[in-house]
C-alpha cells in the first residue's frame, strides 16, 4: 500500500486500460484539476531485464513534445515501482479501430497516415527512431487524433542519425528486412519500412507479411512482395512501393514522404511536423494560478516548474494549460 501513497496523493485511479507485457495501464483522474489521465504502472522486480527499456522510454518521453505523440506528465518512482502519468486517450487503439471497420477509406487512411508522418518526421529531425511503429501503439484520444506511444526500443544513437543500430527489436510483421536480416540498420530508414506496413494495414485491414511460422514470415519480408487488392488506387500502389522497398538506399524519405502526391492529395498542403506545442515560455494564466494556489510569487513558482522535475508541478502545469487549450478555467480544484 505505501507504494501508492505518493500516487494516491494527487490521483484517483480507477479501470484498468489496457496492459502490454511487463506494464499494466490504469484510467484515473488528477484530483488537483479534475483532468482523466493514464497511469502505466510497472513494478521494478517483474521488470528485471527490461528495467533500461523503460529509463529510455522516461528520458526519451521528456524530449518529445508534440500533438500526435502521448504526453508523460509525471514520473513517480517507489522501492518496488515505477508510475508512468500519461495524456489519456479515450479512443483505444488504432488497431481495434480498425479491425472493427475491417478496413478504412483511402481518405480516413490518409487524416491518419498524415498524422503518423507529423509524429515520426519529429521524432526523426531530434534525432530519434521509435522502432516498433504498429497500429497497437497508436492511441485515439477524444477529437480523433492519433498519439503515439511505448518509447521503450526508440533509439537516439549517440552520433545522430548516421549511427548504425544493431539491436533487432520491434515486432516482426513490422520489421524492416535490413533489420531481421541481423544487419546494421539505419533507425530511421527502419521506422519507414514499419510506416509501410501501418499504410498497408489501414488500407487493408490486413497486414502485407504475415505467416504463423517466424521463418515464413522472414522469406515474405525480405522477398517484399505483398497483395495488391484491387481496390487499392494507383496513388496508394506507388507510395506503397516506395516505403515497402527492401533496399533502404532506395526507400523513400520522410521529406520526400511530407509532399508526396497521395499525402497531398484532397489536402492541398504538406504535412506540417513541427510541434504544435510552446514549451520554451512558460503559459502566464497557468503560472499565475499555481503561484497564487501555492502562496508562492509568479519567479519561485516560473524557477521551480523550469526545473521540469516532471513531479506533481509538472503534472499539474499540463494539465492546468490542457484545460486552458480546451476552453476550460485554468483552476485548481485542491490542495496540490
Ligand atoms: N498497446 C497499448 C496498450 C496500452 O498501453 C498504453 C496505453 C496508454 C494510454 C491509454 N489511454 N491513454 C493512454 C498509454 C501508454 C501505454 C503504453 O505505453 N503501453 C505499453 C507500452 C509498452 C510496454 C508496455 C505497455
Amino acid at each position: 500500500v505505501e507504494e501508492y501513497n505518493e500516487i494516491a496523493r494527487h490521483y484517483r485511479i480507477k479501470e484498468t486500460v489496457g496492459s502490454g507485457g511487463f506494464a499494466k495501464v490504469k484510467r484515473a483522474v488528477h484530483l488537483p484539476t479534475g483532468e482523466t489521465v493514464a497511469i502505466k504502472i510497472m513494478d521494478k522486480v517483474a521488470l528485471g531485464a527490461d528495467l533500461p527499456r523503460v529509463k529510455t522510454e522516461i528520458e526519451a518521453m521528456k524530449n518529445l513534445h508534440h500533438h500526435h505523440i502521448c504526453r508523460l506528465y509525471q514520473v513517480v518512482e517507489t522501492s518496488r515501482k515505477i508510475f508512468m502519468v500519461l495524456e489519456y486517450c479515450s479512443g483505444g487503439e488504432l488497431f481495434d479501430y480498425i479491425v472493427q471497420r475491417d478496413r478504412l477509406s483511402e481518405i480516413e487512411s490518409r487524416a491518419f497516415f498524415r498524422q503518423i508522418v507529423s509524429a515520426v518526421t519529429y521524432m526523426h529531425y531530434l534525432g530519434y527512431a521509435h522502432r516498433d511503429l504498429k497500429p497497437e501503439n497508436l492511441l485515439i484520444d477524444d477529437e480523433q487524433n492519433l498519439k503515439l506511444i511505448d518509447f521503450g526500443l526508440c533509439a537516439k544513437p549517440k552520433g545522430g542519425m548516421s549511427d548504425q543500430l544493431y539491436t533487432c527489436c520491434g515486432s516482426p510483421a513490422y520489421a524492416a528486412p535490413e533489420l531481421i536480416a541481423g544487419k546494421s540498420y539505419m533507425g530511421n530508414e527502419a521506422d519507414l519500412w514499419s510506416m509501410g506496413v501501418l499504410l498497408y494495414a489501414l488500407l487493408n485491414g490486413f497486414l502485407p507479411f504475415d505467416d504463423d511460422n517466424i521463418g515464413m514470415l522472414y522469406r515474405k519480408i525480405k522477398s517484399g512482395k505483398y497483395d495488391t487488392p484491387d481496390w487499392l488506387s494507383s496513388e496508394s500502389l506507388i507510395l506503397l512501393k516506395q516505403l515497402l522497398q527492401v533496399d533502404p538506399k532506395r526507400r523513400i524519405t520522410v521529406d520526400e514522404l511530407l509532399n508526396h502526391v497521395w499525402i497531398t492529395k484532397e489536402m492541398g498542403v504538406p504535412v506540417e511536423w513541427n510541434s504544435k506545442y510552446q514549451t520554451s515560455v512558460l503559459d502566464d494564466d497557468v503560472v499565475t494560478e499555481m503561484s497564487v494556489h501555492r502562496k508562492v510569487s509568479r519567479e519561485t513558482m516560473k524557477a521551480e516548474l523550469e526545473k521540469w522535475n516532471y513531479d506533481y508541478l509538472t503534472a499539474a502545469y499540463f494539465l492546468l494549460l490542457k484545460k486552458k487549450t480546451s476552453g476550460r478555467p485554468v483552476r485548481l480544484q485542491m490542495t496540490l
